[in-house]
Formats: structure tokens, C-alpha cells, sequence
């Protein structure tokens, strides 16, 4: 069966929400949670959140596998210094683990130099991006992180309808000054029945190392504004971090420190005991 939605003349969508057919993970997975890593537009810092969110999980002692979805633009491998391609056999492809053991599969993972870039039509992206659900063989995973692409396109349509996603945070920052774009990412979670975990702000300000002060670099901060309008809680407010860009572009995010994704991780683990 196939996902209706109508277009109606205001341009709004509905959404058929009794025919969406979630698809079966390989045979080999037993994921518990599955956790849609999503912002309204690009460059919020999504990537870096979902590495972030996974290395606390991980830490915490769970099971836990990001799965890029960001297949034209993906930084998962990099962020962890993954370079190695990934492995397949007759039954399935096998995820590559990072450094401290979490599962991960990217496009980045199959493509021969990472730098190749990823040329496809829709229908083949969002194949991939099913695939990457169906025919990885994850094994026993506690918390999967869905990085999706920015927006509220195709790819992120195809996720909320064929993988059956618990809930979802949204990444945003305080450029956002209209709150319009994060409207958009939530409205379409809701369509889509797909429960809103709470919103993440990044980049929300900055900490001077020597008189402890916050300096809103981007302008006074909105999500408190955004999250009461939608009735969403704030999870966490990620500040500009010098030395944690630096451990990305070094491939050494399982290295950072901060304890500013305590709260989420709090509500993260409350779930699975749900
Ligand atoms: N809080 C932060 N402090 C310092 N650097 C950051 C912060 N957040 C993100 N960055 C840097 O900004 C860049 C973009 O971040 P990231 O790739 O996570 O964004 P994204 O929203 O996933 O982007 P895309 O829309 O392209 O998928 C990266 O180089 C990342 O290291």
C-alpha cells in the first residue's frame, strides 16, 4: 500500500495516516528505539547533535547505531574518523563500528572516495535511505539515530513513513529569528503522527573561558518562544564550541566533553523502560 497525501488549494497537506506501511528491519536487527535527528534547514548543526546525542547514549552503556540519512550530504563517517568502507555478504551489508563500538551506515561508507559525490534521483536516494533500514544487518541496537537531511523533503517523508521512528528532536538555532522553519519540521511530524521528543537550540551562545560570561553571537535566543507556541519542551541548549568543531574536523567527536545533553539523555532512557 502506498502513503496519500492531498494537496489541498491553501497548500496544506494531508496525510492518510492509516495507510502508511512501516517497512520490517532485516531479519538479524532488534532496535528498540528509533530517534529522527531533524531541523528545518541546513547547517544547524543536526550532524553534529545526532554525533553528540549517540556518544552519551553509548557512554551510558547502550547499544546504539546512527543511520546517515543525509545521503547527499553525509558527515557521520567523518566526524567519527571512520574511513574504512563498508562490508557486505549474501545475507546483508554489516555496519561499521566506530572506535568506542557504535553501528553506523552511510553513503559515505559505500562510495570508493568520500569526496565522490552522490549524483541520484530521488527515487534512488530514498531507496538507499530504505535500504539502509531493511538490508543492514544491526543486530541488537537499544538507540538508533536517524541523522536526516535538512528539511522537510523527500527523504524525511520516506523515513516517517517506512521506518517506524519513536519520536524526534528538533536541532535549531537562533538564527532561525521566524519561527516559521521549525513550525514546518513539527507540523510535519505531526501529519505525520510521529511524536516530538522536544527541541534542541545550537550554537545559542557563547562562554567566555575567562570571565564565564554567555554571549548570544547570533542574537537573543527564540526557542523558548518557539517550544511554548508549539508545546514542546526544551531539551538542551548547545553552546558555540571551538574545540568541539576541532574534534569534528578530526574525526575525534567520541572525545568531547559536556554535560549539556543530560537532560535528553535522561528522557532517552525513560522511554526504553517505558
Ligand atoms: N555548537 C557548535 N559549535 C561549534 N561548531 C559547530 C557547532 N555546531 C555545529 N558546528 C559545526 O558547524 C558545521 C555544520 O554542522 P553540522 O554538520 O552538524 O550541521 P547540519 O545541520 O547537520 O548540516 P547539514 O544541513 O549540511 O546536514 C560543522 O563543521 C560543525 O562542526
Amino acid at each position: 500500500m502506498k502513503l496519500i497525501y492531498l494537496i489541498n488549494i491553501q497548500g496544506g497537506i494531508f496525510v492518510n495516516k492509516d495507510i502508511i506501511q512501516k517497512e520490517k528491519p532485516h531479519k538479524s536487527s532488534n532496535i528498540k528505539k528509533v530517534i529522527g535527528i531533524v531541523s528545518g534547514k541546513g547547517g544547524v548543526g543536526k550532524s553534529l547533535t545526532t554525533s553528540m546525542l549517540a556518544v552519551t547514549m553509548n557512554r551510558l552503556g547502550y547499544s546504539t547505531a546512527i543511520l546517515d540519512a543525509d545521503v547527499t550530504g553525509p558527515s557521520i563517517p567523518k566526524v567519527f574518523g571512520i574511513t574504512e568502507k563498508a562490508m557486505g555478504t549474501d545475507l546483508g551489508i554489516i555496519p561499521t563500528k566506530s572506535e568506542t563500538g557504535i553501528g553506523m551506515m552511510s553513503v559515505n561508507l559505500l562510495l570508493k572516495r568520500d569526496t565522490d559525490p552522490v549524483l541520484w534521483r530521488g527515487p534512488i536516494v530514498t531507496g538507499t535511505v530504505k535500504q539502509f533500514w531493511t538490508e543492514v544487518m544491526w543486530g541488537d541496537i537499544d538507540f538508533m539515530f536517524i541523522d536526516m537531511p535538512p528539511g522537510t523533503g523527500e527523504v524525511a517523508l520516506t523515513v516517517f513513513q517506512s521506518i517506524p521512528v519513536d519520536g524526534i528532536i528538533v536541532v535549531t538555532s537562533p538564527q532561525e529569528l521566524v519561527s516559521m522553519i521549525v513550525a514546518k519540521a513539527v507540523n510535519m511530524a505531526e501529519m505525520m503522527n510521529i511524536p516530538i521528543l522536544g527541541l534542541i537550540e545550537n550554537m545559542s551562545y557563547f562562554q567566555c573561558d575567562d570571565c564565564g560570561k554567555k554571549h548570544h553571537i547570533f542574537g537573543e535566543s527564540h526557542i523558548d518562544d518557539i517550544a511554548n507556541a508549539h508545546k514542546l519542551e526544551v531539551l538542551g541548549k548547545l553552546p558555540i564550541m571551538p574545540n568541539i568543531a576541532k574534534l569534528c574536523d578530526n574525526g575525534r567527536i567520541e572525545d568531547f566533553n559536556g554535560t549539556w545533553l543530560e537532560d535528553t539523555a535522561k528522557l532517552l532512557e525513560k522511554m526504553l523502560v517505558k
